[in-house]
């Protein structure tokens, strides 16, 4: 195995990845297989795979997250706390602009909180598994980063909140869900997260998705506002990267501002 050392690495990087515009790297054994992709001279690994992180562009401004937790990127501690990192660290990075969200999956963009972690756990577990989850969903949120979610598949309740934490939404047409289903799995909709879609769709429509419960189809969710744009599949990913470049033309620091006095008033909401 060879051993690659960070200046190395970095070296490395450097030199060859504006030739290697949109692939991800995959650096030895040694680093765990985490992915790994260098802005000048900063670092930005999700530190598993668990998402995967893909350069786009030249200039380092797009990142691409994918998310990876198979069967259903149901989000577990585990995958919250590296989204968490990864947006930090992105937002720490000035050549870094905008970021995609998406999924490794075919059919799933993501299931939401992972149902699976809640059976036979103490109050105190689950209470600090959520805020696992509340705070993955704060940092994206808040982050200075221009953010598109390209909806690939389903985005069910927690999955559904992920994408509204974005500034745009674009959902692939298809046999796909996307909706608030939370009232539904017997989860009263914490206010964080109601207070979250007023913003993305208005008090009155937030409601009705809300306290319905529905899952709606790509049409649907567009008719609500869940979604800003619903594309063919193949066409997701550069709609979205076309959407990504204009938010970025914007002057970086009075975008920067407005959007941290846009979304203000949520914090009150935070951890
Ligand atoms: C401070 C408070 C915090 C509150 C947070 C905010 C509120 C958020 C709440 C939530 O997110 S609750 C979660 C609600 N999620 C769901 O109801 C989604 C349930 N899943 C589905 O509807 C479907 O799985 C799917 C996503 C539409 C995909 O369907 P598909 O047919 O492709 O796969 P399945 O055969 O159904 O599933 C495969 C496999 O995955 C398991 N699984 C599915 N969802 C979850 C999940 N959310 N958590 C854990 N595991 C999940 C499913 O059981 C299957 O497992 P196996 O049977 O193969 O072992």
């Amino acid at each position: 195995m060879v051993k690659v050392n960070v200046d190395m690495a970095s070296s490395f990087i450097r030199a060859v990845l504006p030739r290697l515009a949109c692939r991800h790297l995959k650096i030895g054994n040694n680093c765990n297989g985490r992915y790994l992709y260098g802005c000048n001279k900063r670092w930005v690994s999700s530190g598993s795979d668990l998402v995967q992180v893909e350069q786009d562009d030249s200039d380092n401004e797009i990142v691409v997250l994918k998310m990876n937790v198979k069967p259903v990127n149901a989000c577990t501690a585990e995958f919250n706390n590296a989204m968490t990192k990864l947006i930090k660290d992105l937002d720490a990075d000035e050549q870094s602009k905008g970021l995609i969200l998406t999924s490794t999956l075919p059919n799933v963009f993501s299931a939401g909180l992972q149902l699976t972690a809640l059976h036979g756990k103490s109050y105190d577990e689950i209470k600090e598994y959520f805020s696992t989850f509340q705070t993955m969903a704060h940092t994206l949120f808040t982050s200075r980063l221009a953010t598109v979610a390209a909806i690939n598949g389903h985005a069910i309740a927690g999955g559904c909140v992920i994408a509204l934490c974005c500034e745009y939404r674009v959902m692939a047409e298809g046999k796909f869900h996307n909706g608030l289903n939370e009232v539904i799995v017997g989860i009263p909709m914490p206010a964080w997260v109601s207070a979250y879609t007023v913003y993305a769709l208005g008090t009155n429509t937030a409601e009705k998705v809300i306290l319905s419960g529905k899952k709606h189809t790509p049409r649907e969710a567009l008719q609500v506002g869940l979604v800003d744009q619903v594309v063919p599949p193949d066409d997701l990913i550069q709609v979205s990267k076309n959407i990504l470049s204009d938010l970025i033309k914007v002057g970086d620091y009075p975008r920067r501002l407005s959007k941290e006095r846009l979304r203000k008033e949520l914090l009150m909401f935070s951890l």
